[in-house]
């Protein structure tokens, strides 16, 4: 798959090794940054992540920030996103065979490296479950993206 990621400067440390344990498990990554320290804004990481995934040029995207939560809140203002932020094993699983999830954002405050590796191995491998069930409530949170767009 492809994956875009992206990270603010409380989660570029965790994207830079994550990077390559994503690469190792044969998927192609496209990095929108940050780099380093210096203080930035989340949602100009969750933007250009997110766009990639909404125009079909990326199948996933992952946002990194100190809690997950900046980047979680921007990423699902984003019509056609759905993205869940992940802190445990049952929740990445649960969050694609549920919600179909197509950007997942965690903490680098929040967890250590190996667990954010086991988190996005699971979340990328685990598909959508199609249950009649989780088909029509995915489609009920769609349905929101047109009722209170801003701009129809
Ligand atoms: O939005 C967040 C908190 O919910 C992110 O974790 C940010 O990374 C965090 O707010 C950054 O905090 P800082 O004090 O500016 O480093």
């Amino acid at each position: 798959m492809k994956i875009a990621i992206g990270a603010d400067h409380a989660g570029y440390r965790l994207k830079d090794v994550i990077i390559p344990f994503i690469e190792s498990l044969g998927h192609e990554v496209e990095d929108f940054g940050c780099d380093c320290a210096q203080s930035v804004d989340y949602p100009d990481y969750a933007i250009p992540v997110c766009e990639r995934v909404i125009e079909g040029r990326a199948d996933r995207g992952i946002l990194i920030c100190g809690t997950g939560i900046g980047m979680s809140i921007a990423a699902n203002k984003m019509p056609g996103i759905r993205c869940a932020l992940v802190h445990d094993l049952f929740s990445a699983k649960a969050t694609r065979e549920h919600n179909d999830t197509n950007v997942i954002a965690l903490g680098e405050r929040v967890i250590g490296p190996g667990a954010a590796e086991e988190i996005i191995r699971i979340w990328l491998d685990t598909p959508f479950s199609n249950g009649e069930r989780h088909v029509g409530r995915v489609n009920k949170v769609k349905q929101l993206e047109d009722k209170f767009s801003l701009h129809p």
